[in-house]
């Protein structure tokens, strides 16, 4: 008999829930949230505008704090750290891939992609060689020394995926990574980061509207008004 190795919970969300404040008044956005993320699982987050999707990544990536609830990544309760500690988790363990790219755009393409590693202490030539490497895998090897205004959308997204996964982070969370894109480059981003999956077993979570990029999930969570109203893995 075989026995399936269990795979390993990368982040844990513990009745999370948010509640902004706007002009004093509460806001809630997320309400008593839990789940987990496995190791290699390649989700898509789905729900209606203000369902808190973008509260959720947030909160699972350390950006934001929960106003009650915990959050795991890893072992590490990271609900309990404080600012300097949840910089490095970011830093070194989560990787973001904003929906409007948010690159440096006074850094190249390759510089952009190098300059995570430089805030890690990696060693100069093994960031150039790594932020090659990735850059070709996304389709980008010829494109390195552009900068961002000289690349279109859809390239610009796949600098912002090969800066996020150079960190070697144990998960990626792109917010809605082809709003900004026409269908062609939002398929072509997408098969990118499944390769990723398949190939590296790089997890990922993102938040999307798009039918093409639910329909390339293999785990899809729909939250309502704060709630997470389904959980479903689709078979391999
Ligand atoms: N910084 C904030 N201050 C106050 N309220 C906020 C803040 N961020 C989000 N909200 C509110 O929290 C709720 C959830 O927002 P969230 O951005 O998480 O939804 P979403 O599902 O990502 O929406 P969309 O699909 O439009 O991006 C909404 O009611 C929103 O208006």
């Amino acid at each position: 008999m075989t026995i399936m190795p269990t795979p390993s919970i990368i982040v844990r969300a513990d009745k999370a829930t948010k509640v902004y404040q706007r002009d004093s008044i509460p806001v809630p956005a997320l309400h008593e949230t839990s789940l987990e993320i496995l190791a290699g699982d390649f989700v898509a987050l789905v729900g209606p505008s203000g369902s808190g999707k973008t509260t959720l990544l947030n909160l699972i990536g350390g950006l934001d704090r929960p106003t009650s609830g915990r959050i795991w990544v890893g072992e590490q309760d990271i609900t309990s750290l404080g600012r300097k500690a949840l910089a490095e988790v970011r830093l070194r363990r989560i990787g973001f891939v904003f929906q409007e790219y948010n690159l440096v755009p006074v850094l190249s393409a390759l510089e952009n992609v190098e300059y995570v590693m430089l805030l890690q202490g990696v060693e100069e030539a093994l960031r150039r060689t790594e932020a090659m490497r990735l850059l070709a895998t996304l389709g980008l090897a010829g494109m390195e020394h552009r900068r961002p205004n000289e690349l279109s959308g859809g390239q610009q997204q796949r600098v912002a995926v090969a800066r996020a996964i150079a960190a070697k982070p144990v998960i990626v969370l792109p917010d809605e990574p082809t709003a900004n894109l026409d269908s062609q480059s939002g398929a072509t981003l997408m098969d990118l980061m499944r390769r990723l999956n398949e190939e590296q077993g790089t997890t990922f979570v993102f938040s999307t509207h798009d039918p093409m990029v639910v329909e390339r999930a293999r785990r899809v969570i729909r939250l309502r008004d704060g709630h997470i109203e389904a959980d479903e893995r689709r078979p391999a």
